[in-house]
């Protein structure tokens, strides 16, 4: 589902933020990004997201080769990942509705199709009930799986997701990862840059582990030793 073969990423100015990352994730597996800070995590997110383009080497997401995909088929890409943020970005003006609406309206869903749709990804992250309220009006954890709902809402086959419980105390942590799981249970991929090694200990997935933009642990199904 996304593959790194031999991927450098040199920022204009000159800093290699990634150095020669070559990794495979197979289709509906979970995996972790971690490193420390400026390791180059969200670098390799935007690489996956188009929203920055690899300096050499080949980034495979799909089936489609970043590298030398045209511009104009960034948003087909785009359609089929999903992003969390750490911070959410719900836009306080809107409903709940509205907020997991808008990618929906944004790719031209019909008003029916939106409406079923919106309320399938609120049912699974238990917000059906909230749907009326302004996101302002509801807790962290519940503002970030409102985050999450507009993530799937679109049916993305990869959910990317950065510091999604950076600011959220254990307990609702492990309810948000558990979330996680449960998309990556029906077929989704998912790939989580966090900080949270705690968090990560306990739960069974491998790691991709950057360090200074090289990896030093891949969660692949390769071979090469951990
Ligand atoms: N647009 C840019 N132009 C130049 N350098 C950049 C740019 N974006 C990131 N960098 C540099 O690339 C390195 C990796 O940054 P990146 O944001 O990928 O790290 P990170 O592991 O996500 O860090 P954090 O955990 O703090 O978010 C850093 O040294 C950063 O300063």
């Amino acid at each position: 589902m996304i593959e790194f073969d031999q991927v450098c990423k040199r920022y204009e100015g000159g800093y290699e933020a990634l150095t020669n990352l070559s990794f495979h994730i197979p289709r509906g597996e979970m995996r972790f990004l971690t490193g420390h800070s400026g390791a180059g995590k969200s670098t390799l997110l935007k690489l996956i997201m188009v929203m920055e383009r690899a300096s050499s080497g080949q980034v495979i997401v799909g089936g489609r080769n970043l590298s030398s995909l045209p511009a104009r088929r960034i948003p087909e890409v785009r359609r089929d990942v999903g992003v969390v943020f750490q911070n959410h970005q719900l836009l306080f003006d809107r409903t709940v509705y509205d907020n997991v609406a808008l990618p929906l309206i944004i790719a031209g869903y019909g008003h029916r199709d939106i409406g079923r749709r919106v309320r399938a990804a609120l049912d699974k992250v238990g917000l059906l009930d909230k749907e009326r309220k302004n996101p302002i009006t509801l807790s962290g954890g519940e503002q970030q799986r409102v985050g999450i709902a507009r993530a799937v809402v679109n049916k993305p086959a990869l959910l990317l997701a950065d510091e999604p419980t950076g600011n959220l105390d254990p307990q609702l942590s492990a309810e948000i990862m558990h979330l996680f799981e449960q998309f990556k249970q029906v077929g989704v991929t998912v790939l989580i840059a966090t900080h949270d090694l705690g968090l990560i200990a306990r739960m069974p997935y491998r790691l991709l582990t950057l360090r200074n933009g090289q990896l030093v642990t891949r969660g692949g199904d390769d071979n090469v030793p951990e």
